[in-house]
């Protein structure tokens, strides 16, 4: 289904600037400055997909944004197949602050306890609606939250989602599973507080949980079939290991739900994301776009560089011997999308994949 939220059809013009991700969805996400006329610019993100699986993926995330409206969900303007069919695009709100990994990656590889409490207060009420909703986000980490120009964090990338209660397909990244989904069991509002526990870790670590153990395989079945949970930072106070707790219960019955997490105290007093110093300079128009100017000869061309999920997926099972890096930003774990109960850990390629 197209949609046009905010009345994309009426742009005079756009102009793609510079990318500003690539998911391992095999979708690309890129910087436009869109003309609305009589001297209106603004700027947009726009996630274009070719292939048609991702494609497919695309047109349900679409979907599901479509039918959600939270100040802490990155907002869809509207979506369109373009290019004769060949490519199929979502317009997004652009979020200046980048990823929460990006944010990480700025301050030196880890923020302080300040600045986890805002963004894990913001990503509790974005889940605490959405979860409100019925609908579960099945990928929540730092780069799946992006920061807006208010200094929100905003849940993004919603090509996980799905009704709670669904049948359909478990899904996710490996590091980031609550241990029911790396069993391949059920994915529902818990899964997505279990991820937050996970993103906390993230943020005050710079690291996925579970980057010490070297082997993917290990790490699954770690996660889904022993009682091990991640290890809490040693830096963060009393409060926030308190929280890490009532997240990371490997009973899903027995994590607090995100509502009930946004009473305790790690949150309650944590304000929120627009409190935290914004060290970003927000790019608010074109004028300001020339800092956006790629130098990268690639980004030129964003029609044809998109890779086949398809493809990714039998590369990574033909090198499947070869350990992932567990340090690298460079490389995000494959997201899985599978309808079946996943094979034991031990024979299941699918669950391969690198860092974070
Ligand atoms: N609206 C936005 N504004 C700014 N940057 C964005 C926006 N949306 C996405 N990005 C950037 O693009 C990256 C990839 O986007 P997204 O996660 O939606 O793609 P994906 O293909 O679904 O990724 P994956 O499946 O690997 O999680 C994000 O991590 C973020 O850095």
């Amino acid at each position: 289904m197209t949609h046009d939220a905010a009345g994309i059809s009426g742009l005079r013009g756009l102009t793609r600037l510079r990318t500003l991700g690539r998911g391992t969805s095999g979708a690309v996400v890129s910087l436009f400055a869109a003309d609305g006329g009589e001297d209106e610019q603004s700027l947009l993100a726009v996630k274009s997909a070719g292939a048609a699986s991702a494609q497919a993926q695309l047109r349900r995330e679409g979907d599901i944004l479509a039918s959600l409206c939270s100040p802490y969900v990155l907002p869809c303007l509207g979506s369109r197949a373009a290019a004769g069919g060949e490519q199929y695009q979502l317009f997004l709100e652009f979020a200046p602050g980048g990823s929460l990994a990006d944010e990480v990656e700025r301050n030196g590889g880890s923020l302080e306890e300040g600045a986890v409490r805002a963004y894990a207060a913001d990503i509790a009420r974005g889940l605490a609606y959405l979860h409100g909703e019925s609908t579960v986000h099945g990928d929540i980490k730092g780069r799946n939250v992006v920061i807006g120009a208010d200094g929100r964090a905003k849940l993004a990338d919603f090509g996980c989602a799905r009704s709670v209660g669904s049948a359909g397909a478990i899904g996710g990244t490996p590091a980031f599973m609550a241990p029911e989904v790396a069993r391949g069991e059920e994915q529902g509002p818990a899964a997505d507080v279990w991820a937050l526990g996970c993103t906390v870790i993230e943020m005050a670590t710079g690291r996925a949980p579970w980057s010490g153990v070297g082997d993917v395989v290990a790490a699954v079945h770690l996660i889904g079939y022993t009682d091990a949970v991640p290890e809490s930072p040693t830096r963060l106070s009393a409060e926030a290991e308190d929280f890490l707790e009532k997240c990371l219960r490997r009973r899903a019955g027995e994590r607090w739900t995100a509502a009930q997490l946004l009473e305790h105290p790690f949150l309650a007093f944590g304000g929120c994301g627009c409190d935290v110093e914004a060290k970003w300079v927000s790019p608010k128009s074109t004028l300001d776009a020339a800092m956006w100017e790629s130098e990268d000869e690639d980004d030129a061309t964003w029609e044809s560089d998109e890779d086949c999920v398809a493809e990714r997926m039998n590369a990574l099972a033909a090198s499947y011997s070869d350990l992932p890096d567990w340090e690298s930003d460079d490389d995000g774990w494959m997201n899985v999308l599978s309808s079946r109960k996943p094979k034991p850990p031990a024979t299941s390629c699918c669950w391969s994949s690198s860092a974070l």
